[in-house]
């Protein structure tokens, strides 16, 4: 990995994200009842919890997918509950998905650039006309596309369509287009899920990597509980869409509470890899 990368003249922590008593009702069925927590500015958080916990419905609240029926999310002097995911963005909120979303017909390099989209200021003219101005971006962006995949190890991959590429390196292609956007929160949705072995050692030791160089906060969602034990600084228990349990992974992963919801959930204990 390069040391060549550093976040975009963002040389102080990034804020604080304060989840409070958030719920999210769906016809009937409460999938967020008052939940709480807070990720520390530059740590690693990770929110587990059986099938059906209510993780996903958190993660899409807090990328402003879903509006929460109550409760507050505020990031900085932010409130990010009334915002649409481009605005939570903007931000400087990042976030990957279950389920690859990139282009897979599109190079690597080209992924990336469009990760870049949202910082690009040419208008759609200049950049048509092929304007010295759009020119220049176009060249900064593409600098900066080239240390990001440096720093992610993809720099031999940039030319190659994402659709070529093995599974593993996919996901870490979409953590590079997450990157490209310039967070100071990433939001990681089961960053290693259908990942073999020695792929999930190098995404760990990836997401260990950003939280390291980059100062950058990272919440996580997965599944892997031995991963998670391994890299998160705290951890937020979910569980029929309420918080049981929080703290340091040694302190949860010995909760009466917590043992009782994955021992009782039928799935849960199994896909609890270490
Ligand atoms: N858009 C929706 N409409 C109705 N119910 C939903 C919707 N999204 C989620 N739910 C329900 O909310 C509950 C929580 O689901 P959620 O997907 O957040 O759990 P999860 O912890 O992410 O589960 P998994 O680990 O299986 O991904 C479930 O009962 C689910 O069926």
């Amino acid at each position: 990995m390069s040391d060549t990368y550093q976040p975009d003249g963002m040389d102080t922590l990034p804020p604080r994200l304060e989840v409070r008593d958030v719920t999210v009702r769906f016809a009937g069925l409460t999938a967020l009842d008052a939940v709480g927590f807070t990720v520390e500015p530059g740590s690693v958080h990770a929110v587990i919890g059986p099938n059906g916990a209510g993780k996903s419905t958190c993660f899409n609240v807090l990328s402003g997918v879903y509006r929460a029926t109550s409760g507050s999310v505020r990031f900085g002097g932010a409130e990010l509950t009334a915002l649409p995911p481009h605005r939570i963005a903007a931000l400087g909120v990042a976030r990957t998905f279950q389920n690859i979303a990139l282009s897979p017909r599109l190079s690597v390099r080209e992924n990336l650039m469009l990760g870049r989209h949202r910082l690009t200021r040419a208008g759609f003219v200049a950049a048509g006309l092929r304007l010295p101005s759009a020119r220049r971006e176009a060249r900064r962006h593409g600098e900066r596309v080239t240390e990001i995949a440096a720093f992610v190890g993809l720099s031999g991959r940039l030319p190659t369509p994402v659709g070529l590429l093995p599974y593993g390196v996919q996901k870490r292609v979409e953590l590079a287009r997450a990157l490209c956007m310039e967070p100071r929160l990433l939001l990681l949705d089961e960053p290693v899920a259908g990942m073999n072995g020695g792929e999930r050692r190098d995404m760990a030791e990836l997401i260990v990597a950003v939280r390291e160089s980059l100062g950058i906060s990272i919440l996580l969602v997965e599944h892997d509980m031995g991963m998670v034990m391994r890299i998160a600084d705290a951890v937020t228990v979910l569980d029929f869409g309420r918080r049981i349990a929080g703290g340091p992974p040694a302190e949860v992963q010995d909760d009466p509470e917590v043992i009782r919801a994955y021992l009782g959930a039928a799935g849960g204990a199994g896909e609890a890899t270490s």
